[in-house]
């Protein structure tokens, strides 16, 4: 745990003890490794706005939310769903052998099915684009090296193999299914396996859904 200018940060286990002569030093200041790599619960709603000044989208402002994912946070959410272009869902692959800290009863992976459930099937979102992202990619690839077995917490995973991309694709049809089923109009199924903390690949990731984003609004105020 680092706790630097009244930020309580738990951080993923290792990183920063890894590097604790870099990190205990007076003058230290966070790296954007280390910002990605930080525990930090987002509380209600936070607003950022980002002005563009290269790429497809140069010149334009965005404003993004970012919005706590704990159950007792999402009440908070309804407000910004009436005017919203795009939604990033961000579902953690590696959590499906944990429950949640809220109510130990659920487990990660199905809450995040039954939360994808509820934003696809919205109304007031059907005009809406939604990128998941499965996330953690890299947690999951430990997770399931030290030994542990998707099968013994996802019963329905039978018998495929104990690997990462087996792993990924089977979780990725389950979310791909749910939207196909509960969508109120049809839509694409936009999906990026993601690892954040690797933020050059994220970069990536994050330009080719800057595009589409701006393509779905193009397209929906074609058809205004
Ligand atoms: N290794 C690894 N760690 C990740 C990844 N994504 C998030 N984390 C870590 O997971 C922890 C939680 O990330 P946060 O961004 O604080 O979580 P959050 O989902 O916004 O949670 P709330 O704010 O409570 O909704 C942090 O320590 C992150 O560094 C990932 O893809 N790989
Ligand atoms: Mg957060």
């Amino acid at each position: 745990m680092l706790i630097r200018k009244g930020i309580r940060m738990e951080t993923t286990p290792g990183f920063f003890l890894n590097d604790i002569d870099r990190i205990a030093v007076r003058d230290y200041e966070p790296t954007d490794d280390d910002v990605v790599r930080a525990r930090l619960r987002t509380l209600g709603v936070q607003e950022h706005r980002i002005r563009f000044n290269k790429g497809p989208a140069a010149g334009s402002e965005w404003c993004i939310y970012d919005v706590g994912g704990s159950r007792t946070q999402r009440i908070a959410w309804y407000p910004y769903f009436d005017d919203c272009d795009a939604i990033i869902f961000l579902a953690p692959v590696s959590c499906f052998d944990e429950r949640l800290a809220e109510d130990r009863r659920v487990n990660r992976l199905e809450d995040s099915y039954m939360l994808w459930k509820a934003v696809v099937s919205s109304k007031l979102l059907a005009k809406t684009s939604i990128i998941l992202f499965l996330n953690k990619r890299d947690l999951l690839e430990q997770k399931l090296r030290s030994g542990v077995l998707i099968r013994d917490y996802v019963h329905s995973y039978g018998d495929r193999p104990n690997e990462v991309e087996h792993a990924i694709k089977y979780f990725q049809q389950h979310f791909k299914d749910i939207l196909r089923k509960n969508s109120p109009e049809q839509r694409p199924f936009r999906a990026h396996i993601t690892s954040v903390v690797d933020t050059k690949a994220t970069a990536v990731t994050l330009s080719v859904v800057e595009e589409g984003i701006l393509r779905d609004h193009l397209q929906r105020a074609d058809l205004l």
